[in-house]
């Protein structure tokens, strides 16, 4: 029995000759596919989570990837984050095979990538949701529930139906079921689903998904890193001057709120950074600091769904993530400043100008 082994109920089983199953083997580039339970899902009128079913026989679903990326989180301190192996099954084995009936998580962002979309809007013209974040959330809390009841969630689409976003020691998983929405919505291909994990307040994984371009990160505390089986590694750079910097706009378009975002990009562009960049998905360019292709990224008015999983990605890496003040960074405080080098992240913190989002957990 290894690791791999997830409980009856998804019914997952792996090749024995799969490579994962070796403790400290890479992150699965090479990871075999696998079979489990099939999950059907109906959606019906005025049902806010999706119903599930099970038949056995179909590739890897959802109900895979929840549990593989839960195994080991059970239980409140005794929590453990899944061996770093399963991550990539989990994102990879939600894919469908040529034989599968059933849509799973990424074929559903993929499909609907590509269609015309119902796009409302939420805290502003500028913050966007369609139907299928609401999916995809559901689907990701509705297996988690089922197979850890006494966990918490927060989750984007659950926070701005009402939901508390309050982070208890009690183990939590943050959601963001789809990071990037605007682009999703124009077809622009920088999206990803986001899955942080934290027990007493503390954060112990993270995983991200990079759905068009199916680059996986994962990061686990104390375990490393990695990108598609690849060590990640943040870059050593400590002069501005030298710096790519990434940021994201933000939800509001008032004057005095675009007045001091362009202000904050205007004060690194005459610190001479190499270049300001706007991605459209803060986990994404989060995952880029991680990989070293970024040296900075700053943000006021993003919330914990973008922050959880990728501030274990880019610690586990070498960066640091902190408060916008330069203090430790408040997962709640919807501001941050991330760098591959504590001087870089100082830097960027004393030359920005603080826009007050509020916290998210006092909305
Ligand atoms: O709504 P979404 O797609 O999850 O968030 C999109 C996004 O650009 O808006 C946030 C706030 O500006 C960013 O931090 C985030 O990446
Ligand atoms: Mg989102």
């Amino acid at each position: 029995p290894s690791r791999l082994t997830t409980p009856a109920s998804c019914g997952l089983r792996l090749r024995k000759s799969n490579p994962l199953a070796a403790e400290g083997s890479s992150l699965g580039l090479t990871a075999p596919r696998a079979t489990c339970a099939r999950t059907a899902w109906t959606r019906q009128e005025g049902q806010r989570r999706p119903q599930l079913a099970h038949t056995r026989g179909s590739p890897l679903h959802i109900r895979c990837l929840a549990g593989v990326v839960a195994t080991g989180a059970r239980g409140h301190r005794r929590a453990r984050p899944p061996p770093r192996d399963l991550a990539p099954v989990l994102f990879r084995a939600s894919v469908p095979g040529p034989q599968s009936p059933a849509p799973t998580l990424l074929a559903i962002i993929r499909k609907a990538l590509s269609e015309e979309k119902r796009v409302s809007t939420k805290t502003s013209a500028a913050d966007l949701v369609t139907e299928t974040d609401h999916l995809v959330e559901g689907l990701i809390i509705s297996e988690l529930q089922e197979r850890f009841p006494s966990h918490r969630f927060i989750a984007e689409e659950s926070a701005a139906a009402g939901a508390k976003c309050v982070l208890t020691p009690s183990p939590t998983w943050i959601v963001d079921p789809i990071d990037g929405t605007c682009n999703f919505v124009h077809r622009f291909p920088t999206v990803a689903v986001s899955i942080g994990f934290a027990v007493d307040q503390e954060l112990e994984f993270g995983v991200i998904y990079h759905c068009t371009e199916e680059r996986l990160y994962t990061g686990r505390r104390g375990r490393g890193a990695f990108c598609n089986g690849q060590r990640l590694q943040v870059s050593g750079e400590t002069d501005i001057s030298k710096a790519l910097v990434l940021t994201e706009i933000g939800p509001r378009r008032d004057p005095a709120t675009l007045k001091l975002f362009l202000s904050n990009m205007e004060r690194l562009l005459h610190a001479k950074a190499h270049g300001v960049r706007v991605i459209g998905s803060s986990t994404l360019a989060l995952c880029h600091l991680a990989s070293g292709a970024a040296d900075a990224y700053y943000q006021f008015g993003l919330h914990c769904w973008d922050l959880a999983a990728a501030t274990v990605i880019i610690r586990e890496a070498g960066g640091i993530v902190m408060d916008t003040s330069g203090g430790p960074l408040d997962l709640m405080s919807c501001r941050v400043v991330a760098a591959g080098t504590r001087e870089m992240a100082m830097l960027i913190a004393q030359a920005l100008q603080t826009i007050n989002y509020g916290r998210d957990d006092e909305k």
